[in-house]
């Protein structure tokens, strides 16, 4: 008799709340949005279920509406980084993940920064590289469009070889610290860092010494045909939007697909989507739910604003409970809203689509925008949710996913204590932390340390 192939495992993360509309900020059970407690909350509660790691999204500029500040929303979060490390304080396995920008940042301050939050972590340090380059936002830097969308990953490329570089530039063991001999550092372990590349230009000793990972862990969020190439070259993490099975697999497909091309192998880049889950007692009660939840998400002012950004028009005149408008989008006026991603590409053929489907279901705009803003997730009692969970990562859907709930900060309570028990019960999940780093719980290997490396992986090192 063969035996079974052994489940591949759930790797899992619990996101912080964000500034968009999937966080309830209303509901009279939500905390705080910027307390440290908040955020101790999830992540003492992610240790104690086993999960991979903590995780918080990044906005670098508040997002307008009209010309006004967009209020419906969560607005205004503390920096990512002091936060991360003050959560490493009162965790001890949990990997702690960031989203910081590289287009607006210097490689340097960026290298020095995570390998501080990997030393201070025990080595449970990752970035998730994004990024996002509009003028608005880089009106906050002094920058404005300095840089054309198409150069934000070759910025971004060249940012990371720097910062790699620098991380390199210490050996693991050079620190001695002989008091006998007075030597603090043994000598050649330290190697002054060369680059002169087209957008940096680097010269220097690092200052920090190599983390407890080598390499904190990267993350890449960008879903282009160029961020699914840089994320294949250089990520170990892909965060990506693509939760529903069919499409999870089509895109686990192509970007396993590209590694091949960069001399890796699909065990070196896990595929985590972004999702959500409501638990109920039946699978109708779940489903009620979550009803309510996308009633509370998309209240009518959000309906009618988001409407706005396709329509390019004040539609404040209009009922959230009627039809949708009959007058056509104004594509002159398409940045509206600012400070967001947009994914609207050709209003008028979406608006009228979505009048065709609102007319044919009898739908008003709130109903018509809940439905077009679901992104699915997983509905049903704790077995059907965990069925669902580990049937996409045994079919290659994804590697595991990224939790993100609706409420700050109890919002993933349930799943820790309903759904991950089933998950370890058949064998999919970790019941306990095997090793002390991040790393180690993703199953990555630590990048080698600069002695043991060929010529060519040591030539931008001096
Ligand atoms: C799942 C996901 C999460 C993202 N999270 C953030 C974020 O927290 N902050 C941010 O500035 N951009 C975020 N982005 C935006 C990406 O970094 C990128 O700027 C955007 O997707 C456009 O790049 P692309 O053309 O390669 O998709 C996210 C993108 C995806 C797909």
């Amino acid at each position: 008799m063969s035996t079974p192939a052994p489940r591949k495992q759930i790797h899992l993360g619990a996101h912080f709340p964000g500034v968009n509309n999937t966080t309830v900020w209303s509901d009279p059970r939500s905390g705080s949005q910027i307390d440290f407690a908040s955020f101790e909350h999830l992540a003492r509660r992610a240790e104690a279920a086993r999960f991979d790691f903590f995780f918080l999204a990044e906005g670098l500029r508040l997002r307008e509406h009209k010309g006004q500040l967009h209020d419906l929303d969560v607005v205004g979060r503390p920096d990512t980084l002091p936060v991360l490390a003050a959560l490493a304080a009162v965790t001890d396995r949990l990997g702690l993940a960031g989203t910081i920008n590289t287009t607006f940042n210097e490689p340097w301050e960026l290298a020095r920064q995570f390998a501080t939050l990997d030393i201070l972590s025990g080595g449970r340090a990752a970035w998730n590289l994004v990024t996002s380059s509009d003028a608005f936002t880089g009106a906050n830097f002094r920058r404005g469009g300095f840089l054309p969308y198409e150069q934000r990953y070759e910025r971004a490329a060249e940012l990371v070889q720097v910062v790699r570089a620098l991380w390199d530039s210490w050996d693991d063991d050079a620190v001695v610290a002989h008091a006998r001999t007075g030597q603090f550092v043994r000598p050649g372990s330290i190697r002054e860092v060369r680059h002169d590349g087209a957008h940096f230009q680097v010269r220097g000793e690092f200052t920090t010494p190599r983390g407890p990972q080598g390499h904190p862990v990267l993350f890449q969020a960008g879903d282009s045909a160029d961020g699914r190439d840089f994320a294949t070259a250089t990520a170990d993490v892909v965060f990506s939007a693509h939760s529903t099975f069919e499409a999870g697999q089509a895109f686990f497909a192509d970007v396993k697909g590209r590694l091949a091309a960069h001399r890796r192998t699909p065990d070196q880049l896990l595929i985590l989507p972004a999702t959500t889950v409501v638990l109920g007692a039946t699978a109708q009660e779940a489903a009620e739910r979550s009803h309510h939840i996308r009633l509370q998400q998309v209240p009518g002012p959000t309906a009618i604003a988001f409407l706005e950004q396709v329509w390019g028009r004040d539609l404040t005149d209009h009922d959230p409970e009627g039809p949708l408008p009959r007058i056509d989008p104004d594509v002159e006026n398409l940045d509206i809203t600012r400070g967001r991603v947009r994914h609207v590409k050709d209003p008028r053929t979406i608006a009228a689509a979505w009048r065709e489907q609102a007319d044919a279901n009898g739908w008003s705009i709130r109903q018509l925008v809940i439905e077009v803003t679901s992104r699915g997730g997983f509905v049903g009692t704790p077995t059907q949710v965990a069925d669902a969970i580990d049937r996409h990562v045994q079919e290659d859907a994804s590697d595991g996913f990224i939790l993100v709930p609706h409420l700050t900060p109890t919002g993933l309570d349930d799943v820790f204590d309903q759904v991950v028990p089933l998950l370890q019960e058949r064998g999919s999940f970790r019941t306990e932390y095997t090793g002390p780093t991040l790393r180690h719980h993703l199953g990555l290997a630590r990048p080698a340390p600069r002695a043991t490396r060929s010529h060519a992986d040591r030539a931008l090192v001096g």
